[in-house]
């Protein structure tokens, strides 16, 4: 009878849908997320009902997928069919549009226009190359500042703080060409956004009530981070054309990402024409999905590292040894850097900084591990409980920080994250997968193995680094809840302190 109930909640009859725990009215299965983050309420609920699982969050029929099998058939064998994404209310007000941008675009010839111009121009591993001047000079300058905490005896320096304003003035000079004053009131609405937009708000849970709509302060929140951060770009869209009409910003070396978008936009080839409104939307794309995930990684990676000091001790061996006799980390070596490598794999694996990667939605009827799931249905891969699964990492601890399995002959040999190994998938996998993680991976690298060069760090008031605190927070990304206040320990000098 159950059964029956779903299928008529779909609309759909004689439908096998997934299985999924008892839903009330109004609210459906939301009683079962209660009071857990999202990904580790849906893991254990996984665990009972299925790797094919369907949830209603609201109103919204949600299929959440939790195995590798199941994954491999969403972003692979049907990958056109789940190709979409839906932009939930909140988004639709923080975007001001029905996605024009690249993110949250539903799939269709906009969508593979704007993705292609991602590939071939804005995030082609020949740009995120010649960022890495900016890159380097942003790292030199949060160097510098760990070097003056680490003069003033004791000092400790709060990470998250720190991670946050080098990732995002490294991201935004490659996008906008200079850091911009209003630095620190973007990052902040772009925070809020964050939150807003892992859904779970009244205005998201019921979509098609425009009263709840309207009483909700979700949208009121939306609008206002959407005002914060629109107006900001929209004046340095208005510098860069400005500054273009007056015959400067040309010259293809020092493009940053807006020179490149406003130099498309006069390009008679395009199907679409990308007016202004797509332009600042692309930014926006652009800033907040190279910042909050680039931080998050790295702040959970020196988190692990502080928890396990082998690991620690192998990963600063490492590159001390590499580049002692130049002074400094040179990023065009940091290939050779192995150890550092698996470091940043296993933190990606324990720490999905995006868990649930970004919903997509069911464009035409399809069936995953014989499951029905009918067109609309919004689709959640939960990554971050894939990538913790005892099944796909074996030996009794998978939840453990252990770099070593990737290693040749490690049980994870030759596991990576590029989308054909459906047990690790921080960057999801298919026509969208993350089309940044060249670029996101660049600022990881270089940030991770410049503070390990130069410094070594400590907890302090943590008696044993094993009980350091490494609770989530709640958003659309994994963020750590606590600050993250580590005291740094000049080993090598950093090159004009
Ligand atoms: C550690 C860093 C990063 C992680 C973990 C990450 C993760 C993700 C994930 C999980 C998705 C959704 C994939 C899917 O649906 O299968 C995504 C999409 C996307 N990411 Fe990233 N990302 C990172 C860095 C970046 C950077 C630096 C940029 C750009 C500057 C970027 C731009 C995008 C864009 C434009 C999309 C949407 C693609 C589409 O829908 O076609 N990402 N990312």
């Amino acid at each position: 009878r159950r059964q029956r109930r779903r299928a008529a909640a779909h609309g759909g009859h004689g439908l096998r849908l997934p299985p999924g725990p008892w839903q009330l009215p109004v609210i459906g299965s939301m009683h079962h997320l209660a009071g857990q983050l999202p990904h580790r309420a849906m893991r254990d609920l996984a665990r009972r009902h299925g790797p094919v699982m369907l949830l209603r969050i609201g109103e919204v029929p949600t299929v959440v997928v939790s195995s590798r099998e199941a994954a491999r058939e969403v972003m692979q064998t049907h990958d056109l069919a789940f190709a979409s994404r839906l932009l939930s209310p909140t988004l639709r007000v923080i975007l001001n549009d029905d996605g024009q941008d690249v993110i949250f675009a539903p799939y269709g010839e906009r969508w593979r226009q704007l993705r292609k111009i991602c590939a071939v121009e804005l995030l082609s591993a020949r740009r995120v190359l010649s960022f890495r001047a900016v890159r380097e000079e942003e790292v030199a300058a949060a160097l510098r500042a760990c070097a003056e905490a680490a003069a003033a005896a004791g000092a400790a320096v709060e990470m998250h703080a720190r991670l946050s304003a080098l990732v995002a003035d490294a991201t935004v000079r490659a996008v906008v060409g200079d850091r911009f004053e209003s630095r620190d009131v973007f990052l902040r609405a772009l925070d809020r956004a964050v939150e807003l937009a892992a859904g779970f708000n009244p205005a998201d849970l019921w979509p098609s009530s425009r009263l709840v709509g309207r009483l909700s302060g979700a949208l009121r929140r939306a609008q206002e981070c959407h005002d914060a951060v629109f107006g900001i770009i929209g004046g340095i869209v208005k510098e860069h054309q400005e500054r273009m009409a007056a015959g400067g910003g040309d010259g293809n070396k020092d493009e940053d990402l807006v020179d490149v978008l406003l130099r498309l936009q006069n390009d008679d080839g395009l199907q679409f024409p990308l007016d202004t409104n797509i332009i600042k939307a692309v930014i926006f794309d652009m800033v907040s999905a190279g910042t909050e995930t680039t931080t998050t990684t790295l702040e959970w990676a020196m988190a692990e590292l502080i928890r396990n000091p082998k690991a620690m001790e192998t990963a600063t061996a490492e590159v001390r040894r590499a580049f002692a006799a130049h002074g400094a980390v040179r990023e065009q070596e940091l290939g050779e850097l192995r150890y550092l490598q698996l470091v940043i794999r296993e933190t990606l694996r324990l720490h999905t900084p995006v868990p649930l990667l970004l919903p997509r939605e069911c464009r035409e009827p399809c069936r995953v591990l014989g499951y029905d799931v009918p067109r609309g249905t919004t689709v959640v891969v939960n990554a971050w409980a894939l990538g913790r699964d005892e099944r796909y990492w074996p030996g009794g601890d998978a939840e453990a920080f252990r770099p070593e399995r990737f290693e040749d002959g490690g049980d994870a040999a030759g596991v990576e994250f590029k989308g054909a190994d459906f047990e690790l998938l921080p960057f999801g996998a298919g026509r969208r997968m993350c089309p940044g993680m060249a670029f996101g991976l660049a600022g990881v690298e270089l940030a991770l193995a410049s503070f390990l060069f130069h410094f070594d760090w400590e907890v302090p008031g943590v008696a044993d680094p094993a009980e350091l605190d490494m609770t989530e927070a709640f958003g659309i990304t994994t963020r750590r809840k606590a600050d993250l206040l580590l005291r740094p320990i000049l080993r090598v000098p950093v090159p004009g302190v």
